[in-house]
């Protein structure tokens, strides 16, 4: 029997386009106080694409990804040069308001950080109060958003019960749910699987490539394991020893493990140091 051929031009035109932002930071350099700790990154983030952003502690990766929706900018000593782009326009520029940046840029933290005494259901409509959004149906949000980070099955019989009694995994991904009911355009993930155990992790990554052509994706991992199973564009920063940390380099994420151009990125994938 032959096995009937696929049509790639077909199977191209049918797959729907990506839906997301397209998030750009140009020339990004960041200081706390006097101290320069990030110089000059330029890294496009696409939609369709999850880019991973690796590199030893300490050399900025949790600052750019905080740059990427004004988180930086909390604290008081913190300053910033250059500019971040989503979808052509400026985020720290006149034209959008902060609560929309933040809205259309969500972030789900190391540590999953749910409202425990609030219900699973109210934990996940949380986030329109803060944005200020309205629905017509919450329920169905409630529920397009638990099947969207993939706790829907787990959950659908007690969305009434307090949200501390799930499992770290579990409440992981009720950040990523609450995150999702304002319909961002990208998510930022910092470190999102260091607090799980192996589980846990594989269903988050399950649930980032099943979001991937959903929302833009920016993941900070150390897991360089991770970085290779979610990741299509990855970004590998360093900082020398008392200077500001840079991108050295970045590609897709298959040339930077298996044919990085620089010898500090290959000494870094393959875990000589760092
Ligand atoms: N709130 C802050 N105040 C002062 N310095 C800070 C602050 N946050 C970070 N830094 C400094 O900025 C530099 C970059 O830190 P950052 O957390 O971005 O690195 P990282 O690559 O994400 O590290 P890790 O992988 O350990 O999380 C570090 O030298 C850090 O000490």
């Amino acid at each position: 029997m032959t096995v009937p051929e696929v049509d790639q031009s077909v199977a191209a035109e049918a797959a729907p386009a990506p839906v997301g932002g397209v998030l750009e930071g140009v020339q990004v350099s960041c200081w706390f106080g006097a101290r320069k700790v990030l110089e000059g990154v330029d890294i496009k983030m696409d939609a369709g694409v999850v880019t991973a952003l690796i590199g030893p502690s300490g050399c900025g990766k949790s600052t750019f990804l905080r740059t990427l929706n004004r988180m930086h900018e909390l604290v008081p000593i913190a300053t910033l040069a250059g500019s971040v782009l989503l979808d052509g326009h400026d985020i720290y520029g006149a034209g959008l308001r902060l609560t929309e940046v933040r809205r259309r840029i969500g972030m789900v933290f190391q540590k999953p950080n749910p409202f425990p005494a609030m219900t699973i259901a109210d934990n996940v409509a949380a986030g329109l109060r803060l944005t200020g959004r309205k629905v017509r149906d919450r329920d169905d949000l409630v529920e397009t958003s638990l099947r969207r980070a993939g706790l829907w099955n787990e959950v659908r019989n007690r969305l009434g019960a307090p949200a501390g009694g799930l499992s770290g995994g579990q409440q992981q991904r009720l950040c990523i749910a609450r995150s999702l009911a304002v319909s961002p355009d990208v998510l930022l993930m910092d470190e999102p699987c260091s607090a799980l155990d192996p589980t846990s992790t594989r269903r988050i990554e399950e649930t980032i490539l099943e979001l991937k052509d959903q929302v833009t994706i920016v993941i900070v991992t150390h897991n360089m394991q991770q970085a290779q199973r979610v990741s299509q564009h990855c970004a590998f920063f360093l900082a020398a020893e008392d200077e500001p940390g840079r991108v050295i380099e970045q590609g897709p994420t298959e040339q930077i493990f298996s044919d990085p151009h620089d010898p500090r990125t290959a000494d870094y994938v393959n875990g000589r140091f760092g």
